[in-house]
């Protein structure tokens, strides 16, 4: 009966992946009671079967005789008792912290805390506004976390590495407190995640905008050096932070070189995601050239370049200015990508190829549809080129190593960013392609 109302919600919810296509059949994996009696709270590993694909959800079922208004939204449906989403019933979420608090096992999930972390599970919490992916639950002012809900099998780099960084005393990063895992295909599993709430911190894309947004208004035109929200000391302090973060990384986790030869198979990677995303974007085939010069020219320098753990998924909306500091955060990978090659070393000039992407992306997508574009084009230009450029001399400050090799990989690494993010556009903001097409652009007038 419960399969069959979830059969019904699932589809219309934010994190499941496999909108557009019909559900064959949804079958309940694992169904744990984690409090009895009314309410009551069960932990639901669910697997979604859609033609020849199959995938697994994470869910948490709450049970009442009759909800009450406040939870009327997240109704699954009513059998016999109204089944709901209790991810979103402050009544019920604490048990979570409970048991990372205790570390208990309960059937097969394990409920884990960092070594000496103090957690309170008496912090009521809220869904954090949009749900994308994942749902995070943000306890009091505290703790954020994360209830992971497409399951893939494997230890969330996310996890891994901020429970690595901490270890070390790292600065840059939010506490990590505990974790939810279970074993899927034999592998230790990630399903949640609690972290450092930063209550009073801005997210560095939204600090960007502020400064963009500035710069155009201010009238008669004046530099971007002169401008009252200029972002650039930010944007140096932002490459020391990266540039540290670097170094923990390197430090905490296998480092590695790719010798020449493989340099080819790594540019070959590049052509073929570009080929990929031509099939799909058929614009992006006008710059092909220009991708292919900076590939060419990665190909042709014989040497080796060092690789280790990296963010992977490097940009503005993923660090926040706290009162006193960057703060770097999710360190996931790029989204989609298979674990493996989320977790695979890679050379930490990719992370700053996404971060110079993120200056360019800030400065243009008021761009797109802004009546005064063609006046403005020179301006985000400029506001561009002044925030990428103390970035790096922010990098290279904290130590981040730039030779003039690797500033053929970097634009190398740029323009592959740049052909993900076309894609990534194109599927999900359709009217933001021309901002990353925009790299291209640029080098071809
Ligand atoms: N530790 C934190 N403190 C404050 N806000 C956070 C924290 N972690 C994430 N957030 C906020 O939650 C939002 C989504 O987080 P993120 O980890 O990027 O989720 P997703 O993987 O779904 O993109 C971010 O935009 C950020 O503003
Ligand atoms: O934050 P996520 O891990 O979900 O990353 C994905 O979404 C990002 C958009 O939020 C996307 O980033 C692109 O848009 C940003 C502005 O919204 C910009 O700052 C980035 O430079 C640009 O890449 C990211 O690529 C995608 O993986």
């Amino acid at each position: 009966m419960l399969e069959e109302l979830l059969a019904g919600w699932i589809p219309r919810q934010r994190w499941f992946a496999g909108k557009g296509r019909s559900i064959d059949a949804v079958r309940v994996e694992s169904d744990l009671v984690l409090i009895s009696g009314d309410p009551s709270l069960r932990h639901v590993i669910v697997e979604v079967r859609q033609g020849d694909t199959s995938d697994r959800y994470q869910l948490l079922i709450g049970a009442r005789r009759e909800l009450p208004q406040r939870l009327r939204h997240v109704l699954i449906g009513h059998a016999g008792v109204d089944y709901y989403d209790a991810a979103h019933d402050a009544d019920l979420t604490g048990r979570l912290l409970t048991g990372m608090a205790r570390g208990e096992t309960i059937g097969r999930l394990r409920f884990r805390h960092v070594e000496g972390a103090v957690i309170d599970p008496d912090l009521r919490s809220l869904v954090l506004g949009a749900e994308q992916s994942n749902t995070s639950l943000i306890y009091g002012e505290d703790y954020i976390c994360k209830l992971f809900r497409r399951l893939i099998p494997g230890v969330n780099p996310e996890l891994e590495i901020v429970t690595a960084l901490a270890s070390r005393g790292a600065p840059h990063i939010a506490t990590p407190y505990g974790w939810i895992e279970t074993d899927l295909d034999g592998e230790n599993t990630t399903l949640a995640f609690l972290q450092e709430y930063l209550a009073t911190a801005n997210d560095g894309w939204a600090l960007a905008l502020t400064s963009v947004r500035d710069f155009y208004a201010s009238l008669p035109e004046i530099g971007a050096d002169e401008a009252g929200g200029d972002f650039a000391a930010e944007a140096e302090r932002l490459g020391t932070a990266t540039a540290r973060i670097h170094v923990e990384l390197a430090a905490a986790f296998p480092t590695d070189v790719v010798e020449p030869p493989e340099v080819k198979h790594m540019v070959e990677g590049f052509r073929r995601r570009l080929a990929r995303a031509i099939q799909e974007v058929p614009e992006l085939a006008d710059y092909t050239d220009i991708a292919e010069d900076a590939y060419d020219r990665l190909a042709a320098t014989a040497r080796e370049i060092p690789v280790q753990r990296v963010h992977g998924d490097y940009h503005l909306g993923q660090v926040m200015r706290t009162t006193t500091d960057w703060v770097i955060l999710d360190f996931e990978g790029e989204p989609g990508q298979p674990l493996a090659e989320r977790r695979a070393l890679s050379s930490p000039l990719r992370d700053v190829a996404g971060m110079l992407r993120s200056f360019d992306y800030a400065a243009r997508h008021l761009l797109a549809g802004h009546p005064e574009a063609d006046r403005l084009e020179s301006r985000a230009t400029e506001w561009s080129a002044r925030n990428r450029t103390a970035f790096m001399s922010g990098y290279v400050a904290g130590g981040g190593r730039l030779t003039p090799d690797d500033a053929i990989l970097l634009r190398a690494l740029e323009l592959s960013k740049a052909v993900y993010e076309v894609v990534y556009e194109a599927r999900h903001r359709p009217t933001w392609v021309s901002i990353p097409l925009a790299a291209f652009r640029d080098t071809k007038a």
